[in-house]
């Protein structure tokens, strides 16, 4: 049994949208770097976020990655990078696609980026759970009540 897709875009509509989004990434002044780090075969990349985006909108199988490690493991990713990301992304979906399309990708767009910007860096602070080292020492500084 084949499942519903969960936003029925078409799979051109997706290609046209990864390659849209990446061509402006490549020129883009924040983003564009963080990438060219990582990225040299372009088409092999985009082929990957297709089929990531296939996965979560299509619900079709074929991505098996895994793109919090990954992000995580790049070194040079961080939580101030996600606004600029969404906000690019959601240009071109509106650019792109139907309102009511763009609309309802942007928003998983907005959550899965929720989540994947969890646990990376923000800038200036060491990598791993975002504050920790604050919570903690602020947690160090609470006085402790000894029971008299
Ligand atoms: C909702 C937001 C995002 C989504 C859905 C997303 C999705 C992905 C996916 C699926 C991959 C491939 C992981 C794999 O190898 O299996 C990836 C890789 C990567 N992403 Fe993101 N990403 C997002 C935000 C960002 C941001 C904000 C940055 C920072 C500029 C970023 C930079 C990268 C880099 C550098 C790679 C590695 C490319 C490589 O080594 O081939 N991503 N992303």
């Amino acid at each position: 049994m084949t499942m519903p897709p969960r936003i029925p875009v078409t799979e051109a509509q997706i290609d046209l949208v990864v390659s849209e989004f990446y061509a402006r990434v490549r020129t883009h002044t924040e983003l564009g770097p963080v990438f060219a780090a990582h990225v040299s075969d372009w088409p092999a990349h985009e082929k990957k976020i297709a089929s990531f985006w296939r996965n979560a909108l299509l619900l079709h199988r074929g991505y098996d990655g895994n793109p919090m490690r990954v992000h995580q493991g790049a070194g040079n990713v961080q939580q101030r990078h996600f606004p600029l990301w969404l906000a690019l992304f959601d240009t071109v979906l509106e650019q792109e696609l139907p309102q009511p399309l763009a609309r309802s990708w942007s928003a998983l767009a907005h959550r899965i980026g929720r989540g994947l910007s969890y646990g990376l860096p923000a800038e200036g602070r060491p990598g791993g759970i975002p504050n920790l080292g604050e919570a903690l020492s602020e947690a160090s500084a609470i006085p402790v009540r000894s029971h008299e």
